[in-house]
């Protein structure tokens, strides 16, 4: 397979470093990525920021159909030039990408090596669309994927491990040192795999508000679980807040950190069936 650099050559460009561009031309790592999506011939699978195109081959070579979303014109030209069989490209934004309309399938696998500053919005939005997208692997920093596939009790686990956790199930299935990169990163990174699980972890009144206890909950990370919580007013006042801790068999001097998804589930239903002061959208 061609390197990054000689593609890059052969169309007179240059990585940018303003679109993130550290492209993966390794092809033991390619295949590994490809084959933790365990693709079907014919799956509708969607990659974002494919650059090159170099994982752009290993997904097309399982059979599956792959729609390819790029926002660099550049990168889009030179995948309209390579026409790698079984590809098609799009001109677009991997951060605000609506999955089912962009394949033209209701359920789809997601692939993606991504600039870093896009890897929350990126997590957000499969969170928003979790009803079409059956699985998920994303190349991101090392930290970030361990952070992402920690337990509770770790240093690591935060708000998006909980949020995720709740309807994926996470798994680190590879590192990647920055040398295998063109140009190397500054960090690691490692692939996280997203499986959707069959229902949620745990049984939750409302989505929004879930949100907002586990978002109340890791705002202050130093602070006991009833201090941090009470931090957002829509959630009620520090008494029902104490009393729906209580009802949930959570100590209010524990830590965020120290909860188990399902422990969040517990405290939102304990905040009993939504009133119009508890039903705000979450951001
Ligand atoms: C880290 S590079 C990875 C390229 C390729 N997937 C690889 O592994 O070699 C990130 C890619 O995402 C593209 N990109 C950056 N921002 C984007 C966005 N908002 N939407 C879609 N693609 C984006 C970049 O142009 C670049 O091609």
């Amino acid at each position: 397979m061609e390197s990054p650099r000689d593609i890059l050559k052969r169309h007179g460009l240059r990585a940018k470093y303003s679109w993130g561009q550290n492209f993966l031309g390794d092809e033991d790592a390619l295949e590994a990525i490809a084959d933790a999506l365990n693709l079907r011939a014919d799956e509708p699978v969607v990659e974002l920021g494919p650059g090159l195109g170099h994982l752009t081959r290993f997904l097309a070579a399982t059979g599956a159909r792959v729609t390819a979303v790029e926002r660099d014109r550049d990168m889009v030209m030179v995948l309209e030039k390579e026409a790698i069989p079984g590809v098609r490209v799009v001109s677009g934004n991997a951060a605000t990408v609506d999955f089912a309309q962009v394949a033209g399938a209701p359920d789809v696998a997601v692939a993606g090596n991504l600039p870093y500053h896009l890897t929350s919005p990126i997590l957000f939005r499969v969170l928003e669309q979790r009803a079409h997208v059956s699985r998920a692997v994303f190349t991101l920093q090392k930290e970030v994927v361990e952070r992402l596939a920690a337990e509770p009790g770790n240093r690591d686990y935060g708000l998006l491990t909980v949020l995720l956790g709740m309807h994926y199930d996470a798994e680190n299935v590879l590192t990647l040192e920055a040398w295998r990169f063109h140009p190397p990163p500054k960090v690691d990174s490692a692939v996280l795999r997203l499986t959707r699980r069959k229902s949620p972890r745990a049984p939750i009144i409302d989505e929004a508000r879930f949100t907002r206890v586990v978002k109340a909950s890791f705002a202050h990370r130093r602070k006991t679980l009833i201090n941090s919580i009470k931090s957002d007013p829509t959630l009620g006042t520090t008494e029902t807040l104490i009393a729906a801790l209580e009802a949930a068999g959570v100590d209010p001097q524990r830590r965020a950190e120290t909860l188990t998804p399902e422990e969040f589930a517990a405290i939102e239903r304990a905040l009993g069936p939504l009133t119009p002061a508890t039903s705000t959208p979450a951001e």
